[in-house]
Formats: structure tokens, sequence, C-alpha cells
């Protein structure tokens, strides 16, 4: 059965630092994602972006309101939130909930493959099953040929590729990424573009995706969550198709170049600096 991702009125108050006031990172935040849904997060820095992939990870608990994956309770205030008894079933992180980062997370004493199998090493799967897995995954983020070699020797681009099979080889119901393109030049970042997409329709996965680059934002999601900082909030949701549209035309440039797109850029970097002026005034 499809399972959904519910986040309902959440809210995050981390402690003032050094004795400052409490920050509010996050208020009354409601999103769903749904199976095969690619949610993208754009925003000014420090309007919760962050604080919201860590929720669904599991990695923090909101101060108030709850997420729920399918019938499970991801995590909540303890016992009682909005009315219902939830302290039994929190579950904290797990491996239905992937994650990449922006820097890769591979250990570099081991291979590609033994990094991209590890997540099933833990959970004691047979070492002939996790090797088919890790292999079908790293085939489907173009890395072939690149099963022996050590991390050292793979550029960044290609490190992200094995963070990303990695992920996906622990079959997880949802996929965050947080920033996974950031550090890449502009060329390797456009190409990984292309092969999340791919793997996003190959295997139908919720995905939410966080990224300070509108074009990819626009490029990447079907739907696009824009925020705002003090008090961290969505203000913005769009339902977009650019994504579908590459993965039938191929076509990258084109469809980045496309009327529709370049109006909707627009109007999304104009949304993005009302809330820069308003943050300096
Ligand atoms: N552990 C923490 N303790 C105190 N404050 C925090 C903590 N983590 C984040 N914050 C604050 O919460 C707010 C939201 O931070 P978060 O990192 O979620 O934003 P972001 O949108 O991901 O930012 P960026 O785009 O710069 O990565 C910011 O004001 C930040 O300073």
């Amino acid at each position: 059965m499809d399972k959904v991702l519910r986040i309902r009125d959440v809210s995050v108050e981390y402690p003032g630092l050094q004795g400052g006031s409490p920050v509010t990172a996050l208020s009354g935040v409601n999103l769903e994602i749904e199976q095969g849904e690619l949610v993208v997060a754009l925003g000014a820095s420090g309007c919760g972006k962050t604080t919201l992939l860590n929720l669904i990870a599991g990695f923090i608990r909101p101060t108030k309101g709850y997420l729920t994956l399918g019938s499970s309770t991801l995590t909540g205030v303890p016992r009682v939130s909005m009315g219902r008894d939830i302290g039994d079933q929190i579950l904290g992180p797990s491996a239905e909930r992937g994650v990449v980062f922006q820097k890769h997370a591979l250990f570099p004493w081991m291979n590609v493959v033994e990094n991209t199998e590890f997540g099933l090493k833990l959970q004691g799967i047979s070492a002939a099953e996790r090797r088919e897995k890790a292999e079908k995954y790293l085939a489907l983020v173009g890395l072939h040929d690149f099963h022996q070699h050590k991390v050292y020797q793979l550029s960044g681009g290609m490190q992200q590729r094995v963070g990303i099979a990695r992920a996906l080889t622990n079959d997880p119901s949802i996929l965050l990424l947080d920033e996974p393109l950031g550090a890449l030049d502009a060329l390797t970042r456009e190409t990984l573009q292309e092969l999340l997409l791919d793997a996003w329709q190959a295997t139908s996965k919720m995905m939410f995706f966080i990224t300070h680059s509108v074009e990819e934002a626009l490029f990447m999601a079907s739907k696009l969550i824009v925020m705002s900082p003090r008090p961290g909030r969505i203000t913005h949701a769009f339902d977009l198709n650019f994504n579908r549209r590459f993965l039938e035309c191929r076509d990258a440039r084109a469809v980045k170049s496309e009327p529709d797109f370049i109006a909707m850029r627009e109007k999304i970097l104009s949304i993005i600096h009302q809330d820069e002026v308003q943050e300096a005034c």
C-alpha cells in the first residue's frame, strides 16, 4: 500500500545559545508527501529547511505537533499530541528514511561496493543478497565499473553518486537530500540532477530535497515549497511538472529555457527577495 508522510502543525524551538533567547526554527508547519512525490524546499538561509529534514529523519523532535509515515508515528511530543496518544509508537531514525548530505559520509577504508551495502550488512542481510542490491543501485547511478575503487579515488560527483546508491540500497520509503549537489561544479551538478530524476522515476520513492538554487528547485520538484524565516514556515507551495517534461524529452537545457520555466523562476526569485528585504529591515 502507498505510504503518505504527514507533518501536522509542527513547531520546533531551539534553546537560546549562550543565554540568548530561544529560536523558533519552525512554526505551524503542515505538509504531506505522497508516494512518488519529489518535494523540494527552497528559502532564505535560516528558514528551517534542515530542521524540517532533521525532523523527518527522526534526528530531532518537534516542540509541538507530530509526523506520521503510513500508520506509524515517526516523532512527536511524548505521549499525547494534538489530542492523540502516541507515546508508545514513536520511531526514531530508521532505514525507512535514507539521508544524503551535501558532504558525503562514506567510509574511506571501504571500497565503493562495501560502502554501498553497509546498511544492509548492519541489518544482517546475507552477503549474496546485499551484494546483488548494491550492484543494482550502483548501476542505476552509473558506477558499474567502480565497485572496487576506494572513496579517495573518486571525484566529488562520483562520491555523491555512491552516497545516493547507498541510501537507495536500504530501500527507504523516503529519501531525504540536504543540498546533495551544493558542493559540485555546475556541469556535474546538472548531470546529477538528471541522474536523481532518473532514480526517482525508476524507484517511485518519496523524496524531500533541499536546495538554494531556484533553477534546480524548479527543475527537480513535483511540489515546490518556499519557506520564510523568523519564524520558519511554509509560505508558498506550487505543483510543478518540469521534471516530467525532462524525463519525456531528455533535454534539460530546453526545459530550463521554456518561457513558463523562466516566468516561474522570476516569480520565485521575487518571493525570496521580498523575504530577504524584510529580514534586513
Ligand atoms: N541546534 C541548534 N540550536 C540553536 N539554534 C539552531 C540550531 N539549529 C538551527 N538553529 C537555528 O534555527 C534556524 C533554522 O535553522 P536551519 O538550519 O533549519 O535553517 P536552513 O533553512 O536549513 O538554513 P541554511 O539554508 O542556512 O542551511 C536558524 O535561525 C538557526 O540558527
